[in-house]
């Protein structure tokens, strides 16, 4: 078996184009949306994350206001521009892109982040209310890569109803987060939440209809792993030599033979990350949506 490939730059592209329409009728009742981005340093991955979300809103017609700190900032500065967003009404929500320099304290820096203006729903506030709202209509920002793995499960007619899914990694961003909206009765899926202290991930892995892998770890998920037919979602992000240019370059967490076995592929790059970015703007515009109803 060949796997289809979870194609995540479409499937960003249909969601981008929705939103324009969103925002076209947002900024028929005189509102415009605003992300705002907090980067402290110059660390060039982060930069180019940073440009790329820049880039992403000018697409959708979404303001966006950088925030652009030295390394050497301190908290007190940091937490003075946070208030500063918080206050500032063209910014509808913002991000403070992680990592932060080891001298800043990042747990003090999210928790001081308005939640209703968390862009990328990781605020106790938010993360909070996902456990506590199982069922009800969501009305707080849902982390952003969570979110992405289900729709662009959603796009591809893969229906989570009944399904197991196997997150492998507990980072909060991805694997901590998942399962309280795998779980949620619009998904319904039942969930087991695997990581480094899991004696034997294959042997779970092998019973999942669908499998996220959130570790960190290049090549972790083996084609021996993959009941024949799942999906399998990649998330990981790691950096591994290239053995014939020895530059080093972005590997994902499935080894590539598990196209062999798997009936769904997301590829990495191309697949789970341009999602993350969509569903940023999502939750940007749905809050801005909240706070100016259509009458
Ligand atoms: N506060 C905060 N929020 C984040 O969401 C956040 C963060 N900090 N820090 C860093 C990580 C990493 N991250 C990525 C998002 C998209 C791609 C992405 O779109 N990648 C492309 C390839 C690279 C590209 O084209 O830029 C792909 O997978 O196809 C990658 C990485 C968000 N992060």
């Amino acid at each position: 078996m060949t796997a289809a490939a979870l194609d995540g730059k479409k499937a960003a592209a249909e969601i981008k184009a929705e939103l324009r329409e969103r925002v076209a009728a947002l900024a028929g009742r005189g509102v415009v949306p605003g992300l705002g981005t907090i980067l402290v340093g110059d660390d060039p991955g982060s930069k180019w994350y940073v440009a790329g979300k820049h880039r992403d809103c000018a697409e959708v017609g979404i303001e966006s206001i950088r925030v652009d700190l030295p390394t050497e900032t301190t908290q007190e500065e940091l937490e003075a521009e946070i208030d500063r967003l918080n206050a500032d009404p063209a910014c509808t929500g913002y991000i403070v892109q992680l990592p932060l320099p080891k001298h800043i304290d990042t747990d003090r820096v999210i928790e001081r982040i308005d939640p209703s203006k968390d862009a990328d729903g990781l605020h106790p506030t938010n993360l909070g209310r996902l456990v506590l709202n199982a069922n009800d209509p969501i009305v707080t920002p849902l982390p952003c890569t969570p979110r992405g793995v289900i729709e662009l499960l959603r796009r591809n007619d893969i229906s989570l109803n009944g399904k197991h899914v196997l997150v492998i990694g507990r980072g909060v961003t991805v694997g901590r987060s998942i399962g309280p909206l795998l779980t949620r009765r619009e998904n319904n899926a039942t969930v087991t939440l695997t990581h480094t202290g899991t004696p034997d991930i294959g042997v779970l892995a092998r019973e999942a209809d669908v499998i996220v892998s959130a570790a960190g770890v290049a090549g972790i998920v083996r084609p021996e792993w993959v009941k024949p037919g799942a999906a399998v979602l990649d998330v990981g992000v790691s950096r591994v030599e290239d053995p014939e240019t020895g530059k080093s370059k972005v590997a994902g967490d499935v080894d590539p033979g598990v196209w062999d076995v798997a009936a769904w592929v997301s590829p990495n790059p191309g697949g789970v990350g341009p999602m993350t970015r969509a569903l940023l703007l999502e939750n940007v515009v749905e809050q801005a949506e909240r706070l100016n109803p259509a009458v």
